[in-house]
């Protein structure tokens, strides 16, 4: 028989469903995604620290799960909401099922609640902080302690996500979506790449390897001059979990490397290189998760169907004269890409990774490569 848990939300609504994952207790905040496919890359991104998230696609796990598709080391998200755990999982790339995965990684999950009524709650009033459980089924205990959960704002969950150490990265696009079959690791005449990590996923540095470049990845807690003693053509911002703003580390390293190297950056990596030049962010009523995230690039008119995972984006108003706005969302208007008008850095809110998601936005990986042989003085 199906093991109860329950999801409790801060403003006192339960949903009561069956356990599908590890038994358990976690609180964070309760986010939807909308991607029908990818829910192990979502798994294993390590972006959703501290946050319960829902898939609005009605099934989940009908193709089983591969180590192939991991996106970081292990799952690091705080819990898993689906409508239906498919029990059947049909795809010979598949190694296990989604439930043996959850509960092999210690991931608390819940099926058979109403998904369109939790998401409807949530984009009505925002995200809210949540309790999901298998111990405790007590409503009343379950929303005091969803009350009591810390949130996301004024946190560094980068820390608990990154590496401690250095690394030269060694992988490239797996042979199933390869762009590039004849690329190597990279040799000395190779650009050179610093990729700070602040919980990078991981199909980032194979699309970098896949233009050619030779990676080395380095703690998102990096100094500019651990930077700069790896002697780097270009140095990439890496996506990462929670709240840009307490990570003041990040954005001094990042102001201090500004117009040393050219700069490339991605999600909270977008967020940081904005914050060190000056402006500042904010959290989203709901943020944007999903694969198909509609984004118009203001250079050329193009749209881009884009991969997304935020919960916070930078501020218009607070723009310095330094940024300009290189792509927007289509779906609200928020501000989806910028780079410095003098010097060659650029960043965008959207995975062009991909992983899972369309591949509209690769060139941005070339256009990265390109500034590099372009030297500073060339914006992009
Ligand atoms: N994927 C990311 O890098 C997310 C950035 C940041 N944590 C946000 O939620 O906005």
């Amino acid at each position: 028989m199906a093991q109860p848990a329950k999801l409790a939300l801060e403003d006192g609504t339960v949903y009561a469903g069956s356990s599908i994952g590890a038994e358990g207790e976690v609180d964070g905040e309760v986010c939807f995604n909308t991607s029908m496919t990818g829910y192990q890359e979502i798994l294993t991104d390590p972006s959703y620290r501290g946050q319960i998230v829902t898939m609005t696609y009605p099934q989940i796990g009908n193709y089983g799960v591969n180590e192939a598709d991991f996106e970081s080391s292990r799952p690091h998200l705080a819990g898993f909401v689906v409508r239906e755990h498919s029990r059947i999982q049909s795809n010979f790339r598949s190694e296990a099922s989604l439930s043996e995965f959850l509960k092999k990684w210690g991931v608390v999950a819940i099926e058979s609640i109403d998904t369109r009524a939790l998401v409807r709650r949530i984009r009505s009033q925002g995200a809210m902080r949540g309790v999901l459980s298998t111990t405790d089924l007590d409503d009343a205990s379950l929303v005091a302690k969803a009350k009591a959960s810390p949130g996301l704002v004024g946190r560094d969950l980068v820390q608990e996500v990154m590496p401690s150490e250095s690394a030269t990265w060694d992988s490239t696009v797996s042979n199933w979506t390869h762009l590039n079959a004849e690329c190597g690791m990279g040799n000395a005449e190779s650009p050179h790449v610093v990729a700070l990590d602040y919980g990078m996923k991981w199909n980032i540095p194979r699309h970098l390897v896949d233009q050619g470049c030779r990676v080395t990845v380095m703690p998102g807690t990096s100094t500019a001059a651990d930077v700069i003693a790896q002697n780097p053509d270009g140095v990439f911002l890496s996506n990462g979990p929670g709240d840009p703003e307490p990570l003041e580390y990040a954005i001094g390293t990042i102001r201090e490397l500004l117009g040393k190297q050219p700069i490339f950056g991605i999600c909270l990596g977008h967020q940081l290189l904005s914050l060190a030049c000056g402006a500042k962010t904010f959290k989203m009523k709901f943020g944007h998760r999903g694969a198909n995230q509609p984004v118009q690039n203001l250079k050329d008119g193009t749209v881009e169907i884009t991969s997304q995972n935020h919960g916070f984006a930078v501020d218009e108003d607070s723009l310095p004269e330094v940024l300009e706005v290189t792509h927007r969302s289509l779906n609200d208007g928020s501000i989806e890409g910028v780079r410095h008008r003098d010097l060659a850095a650029f960043s965008v809110q959207y995975h062009p990774e991909a992983s899972a998601g369309p591949h509209d936005s690769h060139y941005l990986f070339q256009q990265f490569l390109d500034s590099m042989g372009k030297g500073l003085e060339l914006s992009v």
